[in-house]
């Protein structure tokens, strides 16, 4: 089987500051891969890069066989490949519908009627259970629905590849049960990767993880593999993420 996504060299300096250090990394369709490592490690940029929201210093970018290196981020949604926007890029005094049909609108220009994009626009919102929530502004959501809110944004891109950053981040436990539910439902018709801070959500989600530790990566395997690792235990050590 070919990956979905490769990275060959990839690497992004910021200042004198190589935050992502010529990193080789490949996915395989249909994984849900979890991206950890402490603070300042290099996740953010590194799926920055694979989304197209940030650019390379160096290396390249592969998605299903084309170098997309260089394409800007709108042009990769179109591909497939779509990221979770940050909380601060939902519109509060916009509708939760609205929140979700305007991404489609502004990036999916391939003729779809008015009527498709409404369709896909409420399966988003039923597949992440805020159907019932469409017309509330979405300022009026609670926290948690707010990020869900996210990953229906991205949802309605139909995305072959789901890029979620700390999508768990502020959530409570029994929303955070729902969203794992969520997750493995996605991945069945999308591949994910999302960095994840939390520990327990990575090991019983989490097909593979990849470790970043100072840009590049330190270790990648399976949950078993990696929870055993002592060198990750040790990058960890002395670090202050909850
Ligand atoms: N736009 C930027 N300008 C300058 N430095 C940056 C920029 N973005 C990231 N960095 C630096 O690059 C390094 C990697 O940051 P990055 O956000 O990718 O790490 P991270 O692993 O996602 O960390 P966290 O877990 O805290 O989110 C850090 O030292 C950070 O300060």
């Amino acid at each position: 089987m070919m990956p979905l996504l490769t990275t060959k060299g990839l690497s992004r300096n910021f200042g004198g500051l190589r935050a992502v250090d010529s990193v080789d990394f490949a996915l395989m369709p249909g994984e849900i891969r979890a991206v950890i490592g402490p603070n300042g490690a290099g996740k953010t940029t590194f799926v920055s890069l694979v989304s197209g929201r940030i650019q390379p210093s160096s290396g390249m970018v592969v998605f299903d066989g084309a170098d997309i290196t260089g394409l800007p981020a709108y042009a990769r949604v179109r591909l497939g490949v779509a990221y979770t926007f940050q909380i601060t890029s939902v519109f509060a005094n916009l509708s939760v519908y609205d929140n979700v049909a305007l991404p489609v609108q502004r990036t999916l220009t391939d003729g779809r009627s008015k009527g498709a994009v409404q369709a896909g626009v409420i399966t988003a919102l039923e597949r992440t259970g805020l159907a019932d929530r469409t017309h509330m502004l979405a300022g009026q959501l609670s926290y948690g629905h707010q990020r869900l809110l996210e990953v229906a944004m991205g949802l309605a891109l139909k995305p072959r590849l789901l890029i979620l950053d700390e999508p768990t981040q502020g959530l409570a436990d029994s929303e955070i049960d729902n969203f794992i539910e969520l997750v493995r439902e996605i991945a069945k018709s999308a591949t994910v990767l999302l960095i994840e801070h939390n520990m327990p959500v990575v090991m019983q989600l989490a097909d593979r993880i990849t470790v970043f530790n100072a840009g590049r990566i330190l270790a990648e395997g399976t949950p078993e593999q990696i929870r055993a690792n002592t060198e990750v235990q040790d990058a960890y050590l002395g670090t202050t993420h909850g």
